[in-house]
C-alpha cells in the first residue's frame, strides 16, 4: 500500500505522545535550542513522487545523515579497498562515540557510521578533493535539487568549541598511523558536514538514490554503482544506528541512519526513501518518536527488507 499525507498525518499524532519521553541533544549547545516538539516525515518515490506531513519542509542538523554522504563520495574517489583496509564493516555495539574498542583495534574505527570511521573518511577527502567543504555542498544541492542548502556556521562552531573526544578520537588514529592530515583542519570538515541544514523533504530527496540502485532523482547517471549502492544498505541496516542498530532492524526493519539532530532516514530499495524528524533521543542517540515513526510506517505499507 502507498502512504498517503492522511496516513503520514495520522502516524505522526500516534507517535506524538512519545514527545518528552527522549532528549534532545546537548552535548552540542547550539542543538539544545530546537524545540523539542518539531516532528516530521515525507517519503520520496523513486518517480519522485513526494508524500509529506508535519514539519516536513522545515531545515535541521542533519548531523551524522551526513556520514552516508562522505562515504558515497568516497566511493567516488577511492577504490573500496583503499577505504576497507582502514576503517571494518561491523557492528560496533558500542556507543556512536566510543573509544575503547578504537584503542583495543589498533586504530581501525568498527564501521563508516561511527564517529572514528567517519573521520577517517573525511581525511581521506581531505587528502584527495582541492575544496572538500565546497565539494560537499555541490553535492547535497544537486542531490535535493534546492540550491538554499547550507552549513549551519553556528552549529558547526559551537561543535568545534566542545570537540575534545573527537579531536581524542582523530588523534588516536594518527598515533596508530590510521590518520593522514592534520587533525584540526579535518575535524572543521566533518563538523561542516554535520551541520547540514536540511529538511525531511531534502533528505528524503537526497537518498533516493539508495532506494534506485545508484541513480539520484532525475539524474541520469548513477552515482555509486548497483553493487555499492547494495553494499551501503547493507552497511547502514547493521550499524547505521550505532548500539541501538539490532533493534531498528528488528522494529523497523529497513537499512537507515540516525543523526543526534533527531533525522532518520530509511531505505525500501527498489521503491522509496523516507525521511523523519524528532529531535528527542533515545539513550543510543537515535530520535525516539522518529524510530516509533517508522516502525508504525513500516508496518502500515507493509514494507521490510526481511
Ligand atoms: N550521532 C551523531 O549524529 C554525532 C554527530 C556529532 N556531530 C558528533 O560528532 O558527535
Amino acid at each position: 500500500m502507498k502512504p498517503t499525507p492522511e496516513l503520514l498525518s495520522s502516524i505522526l499524532e500516534e507517535v506524538r505522545p512519545l514527545i518528552g519521553q527522549g532528549k534532545v541533544a546537548d552535548y552540542i549547545p547550539a542543538l539544545k535550542k530546537v524545540p523539542a516538539s518539531k516532528l516530521g516525515i515525507a517519503v520520496c518515490y523513486n518517480d519522485g513522487e513526494i508524500i509529506k506531513a508535519g514539519d516536513a519542509e522545515e531545515a535541521f542538523s542533519i548531523q551524522s545523515i551526513s556520514k552516508v554522504l562522505s562515504l558515497t563520495l568516497a566511493l567516488q574517489n577511492y577504490q573500496p579497498e583503499e577505504i576497507w583496509h582502514r576503517v571494518g564493516k561491523e557492528p560496533s555495539g558500542q556507543a556512536f562515540n566510543s573509544m575503547i574498542q578504537l584503542e583495543m583495534e589498533q586504530g581501525i574505527p568498527r564501521n563508516l557510521f561511527i564517529n572514528a570511521g567517519a573521520l577517517v573518511v573525511c581525511d581521506m577527502l581531505h587528502s584527495r578533493l582541492s575544496a572538500p567543504r565546497q565539494r560537499m555542498l555541490e553535492f547535497v544541492r544537486r542531490l535535493s535539487g534546492n540550491e538554499h542548502i547550507c552549513y549551519d556556521k553556528v552549529v558547526a562552531s559551537s561543535e568545534m568549541d566542545h570537540s575534545d573526544r573527537n579531536a581524542s578520537i582523530a588523534y588516536l588514529m594518527r598515533a596508530f598511523g590510521n590518520f593522514d592530515n592534520d587533525v584540526m583542519p579535518v575535524l572543521a570538515n566533518y563538523f561542516h558536514y554535520c551541520a547540514l541544514q536540511m529538511s525531511c523533504v531534502d533528505l528524503a530527496k537526497t537518498f533516493n538514490y539508495l532506494a534506485n540502485k545508484g541513480l539520484p532523482l532525475g539524474a541520469e547517471k548513477t552515482i555509486v554503482s548497483q553493487t555499492q549502492s547494495k553494499q551501503v544498505n547493507a552497511l547502514l541496516a547493521t550499524c547505521g544506528l550505532y548500539d541501538g542498530a539490532g533493534e531498528f532492524a528488528y522494529r523497523v526493519g529497513m537499512p537507515g541512519k540516525s543523526g543526534v539532530g533527531g533525522g532518520i532516514i530509511a531505505i525500501v530499495p527498489g521503491e522509496m526513501s523516507i525521511a523523519v524528524w524528532s529531535p528527542e533521543l533515545d539513550p543510543s542517540g537515535n530520535s525516539l518518536a522518529g524510530t516509533a515513526a517508522l516502525e508504525l510506517l513500516a508496518e502500515r505499507i507493509g514494507r521490510s527488507i526481511f
